[in-house]
């Protein structure tokens, strides 16, 4: 604990005299000014305010120092440490990415409109329109409580000799003081702003993996579903947004308990419950690249390596069917084969070698890959939890198992409104009285709502349908387990 100390006679005496010499400072102030104004003529009091005014501006307080960073548009050769490095100055690019959502268009009266197709490192590429400030154009802008001030400058103009080489610039200045803030925290703000915002717009892929050769080939990536369009429990779909949704904010998090920025989750139900347009939906929301990963074209481990290494950040991996990928039936249910089987790296079922294996999948995942990129997510989906390796489910591996079941009344609900734009009708009640005995997929009742454009033709439909079904009783269902 700390005491303050308590202050010395002296230090008392001078605080009192300070105060009392302010005091008198201040009455002798007012009384001057109460003076001028009885005494002095207008246009004198007008003379000696401009003469104060003056003298202030000459040797009174000096504006603040004013710093400057200058961003140019490519970087000069010479501080590139390759030849074949690229000039392309990613800084300008990500300010001026940033500064597109400062522009006002409505006050600006002169700007630039321009089409930018930036290229991915996984090979994809996507164009964006951008507004940005024309030269000689300014925009001020506040972060923490500071103002930032941008110029856009020409080269070969006032300032051309500046920016010889450098093409156009972009200049940030701010308040001396505030140089911390500036490079610390609001240059780093702009870069991250930028990333997102370009992640944001550009195309989505899904690469798919080609027999034997070990490499993906992608293609643009248009699933429309969305976790709006999602028929499932309401409770589950937001502790999936949830846990999503905290996994991004974790970085530090997850360098700081030592574990790789990864996340897993097990999608099991019956066929058509919507676990493929769950993963859509995901790479949708999170804005991640697809890798599908058809185990059976991968012809050994080494090849299943190359390709998961092979992967970009901020991605997700689906192995579909993974009960159907191995022999991933539990351990316990093997009754002729021991754990040695598999190790000695031959398949019993087939008695020949066998080519890739659930252990050489996990133990890479767990390891290298885990460490060679970030931001990954790995979904597995199957119809047969039941049916999978308990090494699959240990804890640790997937993070969250969600469960798509058949469809409830919140499902129905929500794929009535996506398919016919109602929110209630008289077919309602009996539709929800037979959903709750009656085991139906989401996937047979949007067919079902897709028969007819007509809602009340396609709700008597449905209906029908689920009368004819009536006799299948639900059996109790093992909800998720997060
Ligand atoms: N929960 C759902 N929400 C919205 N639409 C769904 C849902 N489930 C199924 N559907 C509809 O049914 C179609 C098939 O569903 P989906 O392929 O996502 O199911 P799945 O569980 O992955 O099936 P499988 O196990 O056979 O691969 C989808 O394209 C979609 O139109």
């Amino acid at each position: 604990m700390t005491s303050m100390a308590a202050p010395s006679e002296g230090a008392v005496e001078a605080f009192k005299k300070a105060l009392a010499t302010a005091a008198s400072v201040s009455a002798y102030a007012m009384l001057a000014r109460g003076m001028a104004r009885e005494l002095l003529p207008d246009e004198l009091r007008a003379a000696v305010h401009w003469g104060a005014a003056f003298v202030c501006s000459r040797f009174g307080a000096r504006e603040k120092e004013r710093h400057t960073i200058v961003i140019r548009r490519s970087v000069d050769k010479n501080q590139c440490h390759y030849d074949n490095a690229s000039s392309q100055n990613d800084v300008f690019d990500a300010a001026r990415t940033y500064l597109a959502t400062k522009i006002n268009p409505r006050t600006m009266s002169r700007l630039c409109l321009g089409r930018s197709l930036t290229t991915e490192p996984d090979g994809s590429s996507s164009s964006s329109t951008l507004l940005s400030m024309e030269h000689g154009g300014s925009i001020t802008d506040h972060f923490d409580g500071v103002e930032f001030r941008w110029m856009f400058i020409e080269a070969g103009g006032d300032d051309g000799d500046r920016v010889k080489g450098g093409g156009e610039i972009l200049e940030l200045s701010y308040d001396a003081e505030q140089t911390d803030t500036a490079l610390d925290k609001y240059v780093p703000f702009i870069m991250s702003t930028a990333e997102e915002l370009r992640r944001q717009d550009r195309a989505l892929k899904i690469f798919m993996n080609d027999y034997g050769y070990g490499s993906w080939q992608g293609i643009n990536h248009h699933h429309p579903a969305s976790f709006e369009t999602l028929a499932m429990d309401p409770g589950l779909k937001q502790a999936v947004l949830d846990d999503l949704d905290r996994f991004l904010k974790r970085k530090e998090y997850y360098q700081r308990i030592g574990k790789a920025w990864k996340r897993g989750y097990l999608l099991y139900g019956p066929p058509g419950t919507g676990k493929s347009s769950l993963v859509a939906a995901m790479a949708n929301y999170l804005r991640f690249n697809l890798y599908d990963l058809d185990l059976s074209s991968v012809h050994d481990n080494s090849s299943l390596q190359r390709l998961l290494i092979d992967m970009s950040n901020k991605s997700i991996l689906v192995i579909e069917d993974i009960d159907c990928s191995f022999d991933t039936m539990s351990r316990e249910d093997r009754k002729d084969h021991s754990l040695e089987d598999e190790e000695d790296g031959r398949d019993y079922r087939t008695g020949g070698e066998r080519k890739i294996t659930l252990s050489g999948l996990l133990n890479f995942i767990d390891g290298l890959w885990s460490t060679s990129g970030e931001e990954r997510i790995m979904i597995f989906t199957t119809n047969y939890k039941d049916r999978l390796d308990p090494a699959l489910l240990r804890p640790g591996r997937m993070d969250m198992h969600v469960y798509m079941g058949y469809c409830c009344w919140e499902a129905f609900r929500k794929l009535a409104w996506n398919y016919h734009l109602i929110d209630g009708h008289p077919l309602f009640p009996g539709i929800q009285e037979l959903l709750a005995v009656v085991e139906v997929t989401p996937a047979e009742v949007s067919e079902m709502l897709l028969r007819s454009e007509d809602a009340d033709v396609a709700l008597q439909v449905l209906m029908e349908f689920l009368q004819e079904r009536s006799g299948a009783v639900k059996e109790p269902e093992d909800k998720h387990d997060a």
